[in-house]
């Protein structure tokens, strides 16, 4: 006798509960006509509930991918099986503007969801609800923190002075040219080239404008190699090259042009103007060399010879 009474306020409770969650409840039936729509998706999507029960979801939502929403909504309901979307696959389905303060990530409100068959009492599933979790706090945060790793990967390769590869990065990417030429000998060459007494425009002009120096020389290097190569600081006022797909006379020659363009490079002082010159060593690779601090050791013997011989020269390796 109070049993109809009891099923009743049961499901008043239960609807009372569904409307208060903050989840949203979207039930549709086998038409995609909608039959329940919860309070989180009135105020999100800005439909009420009266408006919203009996249209068909794509008519209340025109951006929502009928073919996506069908597929994953017959998979579910044949196989009578959950299925769950992440924002990281999709970042939302019904889209909702954020309303979060301005995070500057995204205008709209990431979602998870999962898509659940309602079965009758008879067990026919004549029912899809879809469940939507508003994630955008976990998602902007892990964007954000990705934004930041890229950042410091990024800061950790290179150079602050002069935004170069750092000597680090620069040496993994020769140790990986280096295994491919042992594999697939090419024509490359190393170049080393170090700054001429560079200790007296410190002392004379001040660090400052060491650091002008600097970046003037490093960006007449980024300025003259192809894409291909890459250059690095390799310590204070020393940088290092390698040239792809260039043997030791063409590199000798590409060597030339940059020791004479910084040679003509005027770096700005306040009251004028310094230049300064560079000494240059030139070593192709060569196939007896089993390891790559060989092939810098080369280079590096021919910029010394380069000092010796009185600097502002480029010298070959032998
Ligand atoms: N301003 C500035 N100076 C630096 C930096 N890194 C290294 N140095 C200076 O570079 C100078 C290098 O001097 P040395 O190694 O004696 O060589 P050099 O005076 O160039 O003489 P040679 O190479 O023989 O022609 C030192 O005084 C270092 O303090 C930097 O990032 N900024």
């Amino acid at each position: 006798m109070n049993q109809p009474h009891t099923e009743f306020s049961e499901f008043h409770w239960l609807v009372e509960v569904l409307q208060t969650v903050d989840i949203g409840i979207v039930v549709l039936d086998m038409e995609y006509n909608i039959t329940a729509w919860n309070s989180f998706i009135e105020n999100n999507s800005g439909v009420d509930s009266a408006d919203a029960l009996g249209r068909n979801i794509f008519d209340v939502f025109d951006d929502l991918s009928e073919q996506w929403f069908k597929h994953k909504a017959e998979t579910v309901t044949q196989l009578r099986n959950r299925a769950f979307t992440t924002w990281e696959q999709r970042p939302y389905v019904f889209k909702f503007k954020n309303t979060r303060p301005v995070t500057g990530v995204t205008d709209y409100m990431y979602q998870n969801t999962t898509f659940i068959p309602v079965a009758n009492s008879a067990g026919d599933v004549e029912n899809l609800a879809i469940i939507v979790y508003d994630v955008t706090d976990t998602a902007t945060s892990k964007i954000e923190l990705g934004e930041v790793n890229d950042q410091l990967a990024l800061m950790s390769r290179t150079d602050g002075l002069t935004q170069m590869l750092n000597r680090g990065y620069w040496e993994d990417l020769l140790a990986k040219e280096f295994l491919r030429q042992q594999r697939n000998p090419r024509e490359h060459s190393l170049i080393m080239l170090d700054i001429d007494h560079f200790k007296n425009i410190n002392d004379t002009y001040g660090h400052q404008v060491g650091d002008d120096v600097i970046r003037a020389v490093a960006k007449v290097i980024l300025d003259n190699l192809r894409a291909t190569d890459f250059s690095g600081r390799y310590g204070g006022e020393e940088f290092s090259l390698v040239l792809i797909d260039s043997d030791q006379q063409n590199s000798f020659q590409l060597a030339e042009r940059l020791r004479k363009k910084i040679e003509q490079t005027a770096v700005p002082l306040p009251d004028g103007e310094v230049f300064v010159t560079v000494s240059l060593g030139v070593a192709g690779w060569k196939p007896e060399m089993s390891e790559y601090a060989q092939w810098i050791e080369q280079a590096d013997q021919a910029l010394y010879e380069s000092k010796r011989n009185g600097r502002n020269r480029t010298s070959l390796a032998p």
